[in-house]
């Protein structure tokens, strides 16, 4: 389980990012990270690999305090960064320098998840293209079997087929004692992944609520212009016609429009704070 208790960071003194932040992440869930630039993302997947110290408040990782990045929690967790860096070393001696670090490693798997993506190289990595780097680290960090995996935009750079199988590889290596935590601007690519939407926004706490809870509160439909069969929590313009958000009045799960939801937690944060804090 991860634990933000209260906490608050901010960069200056003066300035807050987070104030008393209370959020829970449950093992055996993904969690989507949704939030515009600036919002507080990255700072947030900072603090939880104990990069950056709360002004106040704690952050708990399976009873760890992050930030005092012992061994013994650094073997349970892997961050993988929205820029990837990989030495110049095979897939061979990259993993007998870094697989020891994470006890649980399993190398069969390893190249399994290579195989999904399409990565075959006996080329030293650093000569890979930048989507394979990445599907390498993806490969190699699902394969480490940690507790907890953070991933900050991990689809950037990958190309349409690979997003894909992106998401078919993470489904697949989830398990009941592990947490994922994604965070991304790619709405699209959490879809029929994720199980809870994290919103953030100047590190405030817009929605945090489970996929199945979305489904059957909220429903997304484009509509005609003279529309009127619910009032409507929010709409906009898009390329088909008018897309509505109302409440679901049909007892069915409602497939989510991750954008729409996004565009309306950060638009209309109080009418999203209201339907899910009741
Ligand atoms: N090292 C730093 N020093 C001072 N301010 C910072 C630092 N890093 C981030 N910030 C500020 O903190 C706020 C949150 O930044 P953060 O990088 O966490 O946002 P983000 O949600 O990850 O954004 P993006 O989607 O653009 O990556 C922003 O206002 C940013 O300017």
């Amino acid at each position: 389980m991860i634990r933000f208790d209260k906490f608050c960071f901010g960069y200056k003194a003066n300035k807050l990012l987070y104030r008393d932040l209370q959020l829970t992440l449950q093992t055996g869930k993904i969690y989507g990270l949704l939030g515009k630039n600036g919002a507080g993302k990255s700072t947030l997947l900072k603090s939880l690999i104990g990069l950056l110290y709360p002004s106040s408040g704690t952050i708990s990782i399976n009873g760890f305090n992050p930030f005092h990045r012992k061994p013994s929690f650094l073997k349970t967790i892997y961050f993988i960064p929205e820029e990837v860096y990989v030495p110049a070393l095979t897939i061979d001696s990259y993993v007998v320098l870094f697989a020891p670090f994470y006890p649980l490693f399993d190398r069969a798997k390893l190249n399994g998840y290579l195989d999904k993506l399409d990565v075959h190289t006996n080329e030293k990595l650093n000569k890979l293209s930048f989507g394979q780097q990445k599907k390498f680290i993806i490969a190699f960090a699902l394969a480490c079997n940690t507790s907890v995996l953070i991933m900050d935009e991990p689809t950037n750079g990958l190309d349409i087929p690979s997003k894909k199988r992106f998401r078919k590889l993470i489904s697949s290596a989830m398990h009941e004692d592990r947490i994922i935590f994604i965070s991304t601007h790619q709405t699209r690519d959490l879809e029929n992944l994720i199980d809870q939407v994290i919103i953030i926004d100047n590190g405030e706490l817009l929605l945090n609520a489970p996929v199945e809870v979305i489904g059957h509160k909220l429903s997304f439909k484009i509509v005609s212009e003279d529309y009127k069969d619910q009032p409507v929590l929010y709409e906009e313009e898009v390329l088909q016609g008018r897309a509505v958000i109302t409440k679901n009045m049909d007892g069915v799960e409602a497939k989510i429009n991750f954008e729409q939801l996004f565009n309306a937690a950060t638009e209309s944060p109080a009418i999203v704070k209201t339907i899910f804090n009741n």
